[in-house]
């Protein structure tokens, strides 16, 4: 059972984002609206190129809004822009991308990169930020010790997404959006990282936007499920309804494929 409160932590309206202008234009994403309640894990799935990086990318504030409004924690976030303000939505909306390899500053040990991102809480003494890199890299399963003073070319791939994970947690967010955390790290990687989402749910109540092509690990994880299609929400709702009725021929399309995907796979071996 998710132990999801009824509490709203992020409420998106009409959110729409378009690239380019007259005949080259791109509405990335187009319409959308959703709530995610703390303690949730929602994911958005849909094949490549609808929308999903994009409405990632707008949620975190990365890039604006064309149109809609973010409401986060109560607070109209969509037109956040000043740099004070921005930091402080991000000690509370943290991101995981796909590629740990790019987003993990190989010339720093692993201690400075997690310390630098706990600068978004200001100035804290040594040994508090000590005890939070330490909780953190325990939260994803690292050895402190071991790892700290360990640079990117001494971990593996799934190593460095832990890391990329923890220095997510390392500021306690409210909300964790994780985009295609698990494409580039080994099944074994993969397993972890999934039961470790889950494990923040139920832990901590953090809120999980999931972002995936994947529906299987979908299936798995999530609270509830929304699924994109040309920039559109076309389906939306609990996962375990969704998974057994999907009602969008589009969804039931993306279930078959996979379906016949993984039939194929277990074939194979
Ligand atoms: N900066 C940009 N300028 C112009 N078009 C863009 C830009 N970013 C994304 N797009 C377009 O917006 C659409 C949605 O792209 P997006 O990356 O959000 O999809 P996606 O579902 O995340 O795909 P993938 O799974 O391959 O990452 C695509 O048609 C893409 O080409």
């Amino acid at each position: 059972m998710p132990p999801a409160t009824d509490a709203v932590l992020l409420d998106v309206r009409h959110l729409t984002r378009i690239f380019g202008h007259g005949a080259r234009e791109v509405r990335a994403v187009d319409d959308v609206s959703f709530t995610l309640r703390r303690g949730e894990i929602a994911s958005v799935v849909g094949e490549s190129g609808s929308g999903k990086s994009t409405l990632a990318r707008v949620l975190l504030r990365l890039i604006r809004p064309t149109a809609g409004r973010i409401v986060f924690a109560g607070q109209d976030v969509t037109r956040l822009s000043r740099p004070g303000e921005l930091r402080a939505y991000w000690r509370q909306v943290q991101a995981v991308f796909q590629d740990p390899f790019s987003s993990f500053n190989q010339f720093f040990p692993v201690r400075r990169v997690l310390e630098r991102s706990l600068r978004l809480e200001g100035r804290l003494e040594a040994g508090e930020r000590d005890r939070r890199v330490r909780w953190a890299l325990e939260r994803v399963a690292l050895n402190p010790s071991e790892v700290m003073g360990k640079f990117a070319h001494e971990l593996s791939g799934g190593e460095r997404q832990r890391i990329m994970i923890a220095r997510a947690l390392v500021v306690r967010p409210k909300l964790l959006i994780a985009d295609e955390p698990t494409t580039m790290v080994d099944a074994s990687s993969r397993a972890t990282i999934l039961n470790l989402l889950l494990d923040l749910r139920d832990e901590y109540g953090m809120a999980i936007l999931f972002i995936t092509h994947d529906v299987s690990l979908a299936s798995y994880v999530s609270d509830t499920l929304l699924v994109m299609h040309q920039g559109k929400v076309v389906e939306q709702g609990e996962a375990g309804r969704v998974t057994a009725h999907p009602q969008h021929p589009y969804t039931r399309q993306l279930f078959a494929d996979a379906f016949s995907l993984s039939k194929g796979r277990s074939v194979a071996t």
